[in-house]
């Protein structure tokens, strides 16, 4: 039996997460979970999965429930119910479904106090990679991604000496966007950029997706996963989302992994690696397929993901001030506040006023969010 801790889990991932659990409710315990304010999710999910500590993003969030949880649960909330469910307990393993930079504190927390992490929160990599990597290594703690692409990854290096990669190359759907031209971009509405191709995700991490910053966070996120220079990380646009990434070694062998969209894999072998359970994702047809199609990545295009690997680059705190702004940007488009290319716009601003602070430690990345996102919000 596998004890296990979601943060997250009324979202996309926090929910396919619990999926994967109810297809082997002999194999798991669910010890803690948290969620942000969709109170009624999460009192379904504790009637369901039982588990013995809970939170909510506020206080009258957690008075909302109080009185609706069974006897004996545990109840906490705001950033210190985060840090109690990934750090206190008995899981063994805390899945990290929370989005943005708001789950780098419990992340941190969960590492401190020994658990592998299954990582989906990708921005909590992006803002402190170096933070977050170290800590794994002097604690001895697994980060096992979940992310399908890097999950991809992981599976092609299975075995693998890391002194023979000779590149990754993490693929990209290309999102909502794809075929439109720049000029295309100018009138596209909410609605228009939350029609991924071909994946049901949750709003932040689509948003992502059209404007290739998803593609930008991913990058920075191998790097830090495989311990990669930048140069050895590419990109390619691959619309049909079946070849997830692939490797290319010294003696000029590529290994892919291969498989539908179906978020419930990569979650389910971040939980049993090194082992593989059956799954109920649709099984992959290559006949009724036919083709896959590929396409060189345009940077004039996508200028965000040229500047995500510029950043990432860069190093300090330039990746933290990137995320930062994307994030504030994005809710702002999703609030209906600003127009799809104001995304790009503000990001770009904001990377102008930067200064870069070299080997930044928590309270300086800390800071330079708080800061980053004040300078976004006025933009
Ligand atoms: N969705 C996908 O298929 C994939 C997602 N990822 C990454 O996984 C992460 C999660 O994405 P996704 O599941 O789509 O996101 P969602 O928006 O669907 O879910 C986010 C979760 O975080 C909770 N939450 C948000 N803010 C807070 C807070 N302040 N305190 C406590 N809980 C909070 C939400 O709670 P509530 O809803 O209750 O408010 C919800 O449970 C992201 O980093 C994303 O990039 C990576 C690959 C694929
Ligand atoms: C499912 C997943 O891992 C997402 O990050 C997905 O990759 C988004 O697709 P694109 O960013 O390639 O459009
Ligand atoms: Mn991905």
């Amino acid at each position: 039996m596998k004890r296990i801790s979601i943060l997250g889990s009324t979202g996309s991932i926090g929910t396919q997460t619990l999926d994967v659990v109810a297809m082997h409710p002999d194999q798991f315990i669910v010890d803690g979970l948290a969620a942000g304010s969709n109170t009624d999710l999460l009192l379904e999910q504790v009637r369901r999965f039982n588990p013995r500590r809970v939170s909510v993003s506020s206080k009258q969030h957690a008075e909302e429930i109080r009185s609706s949880l069974p006897a004996g649960v545990e109840l906490f909330y705001g950033n210190e119910g985060l840090v109690e469910i990934a750090a206190g307990g008995e899981a063994e393993t805390v899945v990290t479904a929370l989005v943005g930079s708001v789950g780098l504190q419990s992340t941190l927390a969960a590492i401190e106090a020994g658990r592998h992490i299954g990582l989906a929160n990708k921005e909590t990599l992006v803002t402190a990679g170096h933070l977050v990597t170290e800590l794994a290594d002097r604690k001895g703690v697994k980060i096992l991604p979940v992310d399908s692409e890097h999950s991809a990854i992981f599976q092609c290096l299975n075995g693998e000496n890391r002194a023979d990669i000779a590149s990754i190359t993490v693929t990209a759907s290309g999102g909502s966007f794809r075929d439109y031209t720049r000029d295309q971009l100018v009138n596209v509405t909410v609605e228009d950029a939350l029609r991924h191709p071909n994946w049901s995700m949750g709003a932040k991490i689509t948003i992502d997706s059209a404007t290739m910053v998803n593609k930008g966070l991913e990058v920075i996120e191998a790097h830090w996963l495989f311990n990669l220079p930048y140069e050895k990380i590419n990109v390619l646009l691959h619309p049909e989302s079946i070849i997830h990434s692939y490797v290319e070694f010294c003696d000029s062998s590529i290994i892919a992994q291969l498989g539908s969209p179906d978020m419930r894999v990569p979650i389910q072998y971040a939980l049993t690696y090194p082992n593989r359970w059956p799954s109920p994702a649709s099984r992959l047809s290559l006949a009724a397929i036919g083709r896959l199609t590929f396409r060189e990545m345009d940077y004039v295009r996508y200028p965000l993901l040229k500047l995500a690997i510029e950043c990432g680059k860069a190093g300090g705190t330039a990746t933290t001030a990137y995320n930062a702004a994307n994030e504030v940007a994005v809710a702002r488009f999703l609030r209906r506040e600003i127009p799809f290319l104001r995304i790009e716009e503000i990001i770009e601003e904001v990377l102008l006023r930067h200064e870069n602070a070299g080997n930044p430690n928590l309270q300086q990345i800390e800071q330079c969010d708080a800061v980053t996102r004040e300078i976004a919000a006025k933009l």
